[in-house]
């Protein structure tokens, strides 16, 4: 039985926090979509279980049913808390499906207040008077700016959610972060009995995260990134719910050919292709001259005939810069460019997978949904981390290793090291 039921909004974001909650010791599965039959049937054994949507980017009254769907399985299941994953870049439209989804949510557990904090050290997201930077840089100059689906061109995280909700949305500064616990759970009473419905909370450092984690202890809902989640598992083994674990990231051991199939446009991304290049064979697909989804499936079977090694990876790589995605959004349309491309990473996926490659890296949030889904997997066991935020996952049904990388995660080196 889960105590701690998660909604992810997209598949990498959810590979990310289970692999949050493996390391801090919880035994975590990952299932794809809400598990069938009625809500709490075949849900898996273990601590926490992540349902991974794909809702991140489709109109916002699917991503709020689905997101309900998900949670009323989690609690049939028997979730105490539930926890909504969005992305460490705060990864949105303007029409939502951050502020839609958490205020459905809230409604559903009949409470009126969650904090909001997308903070993740570890890979440099830190949140400063209700402004999100990566690394040095406020969102908006990151990069993110140009995200061919979700770009972010606001940095005040504040502002952002205002946009996406009817509650008040307040700041639970670095100042009273600081101070610790205390200070944190005084803060949000004050903020919930001024009628704020959601705290952007300030967060730069890990110890700032477990004691804004041990503040949720009894909040019914709890939004954010990964980084928030490390502070939830102390709370469960302080009620005695949750066991002392060692054995929470074992999986089988890996087989098979090596690749990877990348369809993130992200300035990490593009820098690993780059890299990737000089050691290892990559096909680079170019969507804008050939928009024909078929075309470039065939281009990549031929291409990875006698390729295929157990010894080092091929990359296939849709990625592009800014003004080659703008030039095909320009031709398609945005949704349509995206879904041209997912289509044809997801059936090259499935043609590598049917040839023997037993150890695949998928690039890209929506990129990872459309192959998982592809792939028909069920559910994901979570293994050991290759970089902060990217395990390695066993898939179930199917004798495959799998990592789904977000976009923006990952060192230069990823697409080699993850098969050292
Ligand atoms: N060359 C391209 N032109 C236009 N869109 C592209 C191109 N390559 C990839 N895409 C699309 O960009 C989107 C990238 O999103 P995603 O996979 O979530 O990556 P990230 O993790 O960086 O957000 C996907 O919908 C993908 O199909
Ligand atoms: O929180 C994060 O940054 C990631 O877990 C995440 O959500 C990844 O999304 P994509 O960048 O679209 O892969």
């Amino acid at each position: 039985m889960p105590i701690l039921g998660c909604i992810a909004d997209d598949f990498t974001g959810a590979t990310d926090l289970a692999a949050m909650l493996v390391a801090h010791g919880m035994r975590t599965v990952q299932v794809i979509g809400v598990p069938d039959g009625p809500p709490g049937s075949n849900m898996p054994e273990a601590d926490a279980v992540v349902v991974a949507l794909k809702s991140r980017t489709v109109p916002a009254p699917q991503a709020v049913a689905e997101s309900l769907a998900a949670c009323e399985a989690l609690l049939a299941a028997g979730a105490r808390q539930i926890f909504f994953k969005y992305c460490s870049t705060f990864d949105s439209t303007a029409e939502g499906n951050i502020g839609p989804v958490a205020d459905a949510l809230l409604r559903r557990l009949q409470s009126g207040f969650a904090i909001a904090c997308p903070a993740f050290p570890a890979n440099n997201r830190s949140i400063f008077q209700g402004h999100l930077f990566v690394g040095g840089v406020l969102l908006n100059e990151s990069g993110m700016e140009n995200h061919p689906l979700t770009p972010m061109r606001d940095a005040n995280l504040v502002r952002v959610l205002a946009r996406q909700t009817e509650g008040g949305v307040g700041l639970v500064p670095f100042n009273t972060v600081e101070q610790g616990e205390g200070a944190i759970r005084r803060a949000f009473t004050a903020m919930r009995d001024a009628g704020r419905r959601y705290a952007i909370t300030d967060a730069v450092t890990e110890a700032h995260l477990h004691a804004i984690g041990a503040a949720c202890a009894e909040h019914a809902l709890v939004t954010g990134g990964s980084g928030i989640a490390m502070g939830l598992p102390a709370n469960f083994r302080a009620m005695g719910l949750l066991p002392d674990r060692e054995d929470a990231d074992e999986l089988p051991e890996a087989r098979g050919a090596m690749a990877v199939v990348a369809g993130s446009c992200s300035r990490a991304t593009l820098g690993q292709i780059g890299l990737a290049r000089d050691h290892v064979p990559v096909l680079e697909l170019d969507a804008l001259e050939t928009p024909d989804a078929a075309a470039l499936v065939a281009q990549a079977r031929a291409w990875m005939d006698g390729k295929l090694s157990e010894e080092r990876p091929v990359v296939i790589a849709a990625s592009a810069p800014p003004d080659k995605v703008a030039a095909l959004q320009q031709k398609l349309g945005r949704d349509a460019a995206g879904m041209l491309v997912e289509h044809a990473l997801a059936d090259i996926a499935a043609e590598l997978v049917a040839r023997g490659v037993g150890q695949l890296v998928v690039a890209g949030g929506e990129t990872s949904g459309a192959v998982v889904q592809k792939l028909g997997v069920k559910s994901l066991r979570i293994g050991p981390q290759i970089d902060p935020g990217v395990p390695w996952t066993y898939a179930e049904p199917g004798n495959l290793h799998l990592a789904l990388k977000s976009g923006n995660f990952g060192a230069r080196d990823f697409f080699l090291k993850a098969f050292q």
